[in-house]
């Protein structure tokens, strides 16, 4: 399945056990807060998934050691940032990692190159220019994209900025302002959105023992006036993924029944919110310490929901209004414009492809739902999260659906396919 260019879902019962993949959001902030730490840091259940990959590789490029220890776990030693001249760096498709990371490289004095690929290349970064030259860097772009040239060191300094287009840039201003020791220094922000991800990175700096600022409700964070250098190793366990965890959840609500393990629910993640969309349209589910029991109702309603702050879950919520009876709203659209894909037009024509109607009215979307899912071909746009979407819609379909460019999913779910084959579904 690894190199296949077109794969084939067919209609599927859903049955049995899987564990839910570990995040990448959890993954990609615990290297970075491990190369901001330094010292050793050992993290448990790393994630293998592309974007995962590229954030491990970018702090070897920049001077960490990361070991694979025998129980697979990493211990990633990070000194001080390199100061070799003129490093490259290389995000692949990873928004959170470009944006995360700029910042961070930017503490250097040396000259950093920053580059990716496919659709990284298409997506915004002019946040950068705008911002970057108000804490002492220099930086060229493309244009407002990718690649970026930047020479450091970053000094922090009282700033604001506009979180309306994503938090990956506060995520990165945080870590590297902690890092550097801002001292009495505010980070306003404008309108942001996507906010749970920052409480996630605000919890993985407090994990790492690093400075934290105080988050004044998501409108101003403030770094004090003490230094917290912390010299503990520190040990951490890469969350379980909500995000691809709401496929196999939406898989099991529309297809069958399973037993989800791995999905924390007092975690900060976004996505977990999917659990609300589920229960309101009815699906069944028990919740214990380590799993989630998931069960298909006799009928599936329809639902309203607002993703505003949990884009990601758009595709897998499509999924799920296909097989409700009638139309579900999903709020947020708008966010959704800077992703893998254009991901508001990308659901509406591969679904429209299956027969869903799906409307764009502004920021809302409105799925038709219940008027049968067609055998078809279709393409992921090379988006992990529209491959994923298709192939849950696939279990109820007339027949099979046919899913050009499905390794999309290597960027944050590499076993996606072998794990719903694992819960009955046929994929060739
Ligand atoms: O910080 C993160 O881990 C992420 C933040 C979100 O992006 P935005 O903040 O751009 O919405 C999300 O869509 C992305 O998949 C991962
Ligand atoms: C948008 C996503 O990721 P990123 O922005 O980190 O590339 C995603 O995983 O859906």
């Amino acid at each position: 399945m690894d190199g296949a260019q077109l794969i084939t879902v067919y209609p599927s019962k859903i049955s049995g056990e899987i564990v839910a993949p570990a995040s990448k959001s959890s993954m990609q902030r615990a290297c970075a807060a491990a190369f901001v730490k330094k010292g050793i840091s050992i993290i448990h259940n790393p994630g293998i998934a592309n974007d995962d990959k590229a954030s491990l590789a970018v702090i070897q490029t920049l001077g960490a050691i990361v070991t694979e220890l025998e129980n697979g776990s990493l211990k990633i030693d990070s000194s001080d940032i390199s100061t070799k001249e003129l490093v490259t760096i290389d995000f692949g498709e990873s928004g959170l990692g470009s944006r995360m990371f700029t910042p961070i490289a930017a503490l250097s004095a040396s000259k950093v190159h920053i580059t990716g690929h496919g659709s990284l290349t298409t997506r915004p970064m002019n946040f950068f220019d705008e911002v970057l030259p108000k804490l002492e860097v220099d930086i060229q772009s493309n244009e407002g994209k990718l690649p970026l040239d930047i020479q450091g060191p970053l000094v922090p300094h009282n700033i604001t900025v506009d979180g309306s287009l994503s938090s990956q840039y506060l995520t990165g201003l945080l870590l590297s302002f902690a890092a550097a020791q801002a001292n009495n220094v505010t980070i306003k922000v404008e309108n942001l959105k996507s906010k749970p991800y920052i409480d996630l990175t605000l919890k993985v700096m407090e994990d790492f023992q690093l400075k934290l600022p105080e988050n004044h409700n998501y409108e101003s964070f403030t770094f004090g006036t003490e230094s917290v250098i912390s010299k503990d190793t520190i040990v951490y366990q890469v969350e379980g993924d909500w995000s691809g965890g709401a496929f196999l959840l939406v898989a099991a609500a529309v297809g069958g029944s399973s037993v989800i393990k791995g999905l924390d629910v007092q975690s900060t993640q976004a996505d977990k919110a999917i659990l609300n969309a589920l229960q309101e349209s009815g699906v069944q589910l028990s919740i214990g310490f380590d799993q989630i029991e998931i069960t298909k109702p006799t009928s599936l309603k329809p639902f309203r929901f607002d993703a505003t702050e949990c884009p990601d879950l758009f595709p897998p919520l499509v999924a799920l209004a296909a097989n409700c009876q009638g139309d579900s709203m999903i709020e947020g659209v708008t966010r959704l414009a800077h992703k893998e894909s254009d991901r508001g037009l990308t659901l509406q024509e591969e679904f429209g492809k299956m027969g869903i109607e799906v409307e764009l009215k502004g920021d809302v979307m409105i799925v038709h739902g219940g008027t049968g899912i067609q055998s078809a071909t279709t393409t992921s746009h090379n988006d992990h999260r529209i491959a994923m979407a298709i192939a849950v819609a696939a279990l109820n379909a007339n027949g099979p659906v046919a899913i050009q460019d499905p390794m999309a999913v290597k960027k944050s779910y590499p076993n996606f396919y072998e794990h719903i084959e694992k819960l009955g579904v046929k994929v060739v």
